[in-house]
């Protein structure tokens, strides 16, 4: 069995009729967003605030009813995928390029799944690049100001060579660190280039985490 379907579709599970749904971005999510095309169709009221570009148009492909974050106080539940998961509930997110965003909507959100195939659970962070949003205004300065910081940035390049743009017109830098040994102090730190936007570090944010594991489901939920 898919793993990634598996994971998507169990954390549909939690929607309820009347919720306003955080839409996260990729591929594990995108089976969480054919679930909720399917409830819609059976008659249920959800709303979706898109964390991307990518995701806004697949929710309109089926035909989920979409706001803007601006025009909600708060989210109901988010679901979402992630690039790497440590034991703490920390996670690397922003493969697909999408972290601004997607930090964003989790911050407005009363609560978050995070749904992956099991792979994605590891004891360090850190050997999945963390994607760093930086301003492209001064990003080549930025990009050296965070290697001479040791932190190993390459910029992001898009499949046919040109210069990887974020849906909010952002670059972004993989840091390529092999372990991250404190996350909560490369997180502050790299919140003190004035370039960098976001970084993809997002620390105990997830209430639950979902893994698909070609057999049964595994939930963990964050007791925080
Ligand atoms: O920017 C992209 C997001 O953070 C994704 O949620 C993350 O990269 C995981 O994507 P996937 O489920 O495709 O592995």
């Amino acid at each position: 069995m898919n793993e990634k379907k598996q994971a998507g579709e169990y954390a549909a599970g939690f929607i309820k009729d009347g919720m306003t749904i955080g839409l996260g971005t990729g591929s594990t999510v995108y089976y969480a967003l054919a679930k909720i095309g399917e409830f819609i169709e059976q008659g249920m009221t959800l709303k979706g605030v898109a964390t991307s570009t990518a995701t806004a148009r697949i929710a309109n492909s089926m035909h989920i009813p979409l706001i803007d974050l601006n025009d909600t106080e708060k989210i109901d539940l988010t679901i979402d995928g992630a690039d790497e998961i440590d034991p703490k509930f920390n996670g690397i997110k922003g493969g697909g390029g999408a972290l601004l965003r997607e930090k964003l909507v989790a911050n407005a959100s009363d609560k978050i799944i995070w749904v992956a195939g099991h792979t994605k659970l590891v004891q360090k962070l850190g050997k999945f690049p963390l994607p760093v949003e930086v301003l492209s205004f001064g990003s080549n300065h930025t990009g050296r100001l965070l290697e001479k910081e040791h932190l190993h940035p390459i910029l992001r390049k898009t499949k046919t060579g040109e210069t990887f743009y974020t849906d909010s017109g952002n670059v972004i830098y993989d840091l390529h660190l092999d372990e991250i040994a404190e996350p909560g102090k490369l997180a502050e730190r790299l919140k003190q280039f004035t370039g960098v936007v976001e970084h993809g570090l997002f620390l105990a944010h997830p209430n639950v985490v979902i893994t698909g594991t070609g057999g049964s489901v595994v939930i963990r939920e964050n007791k925080k």
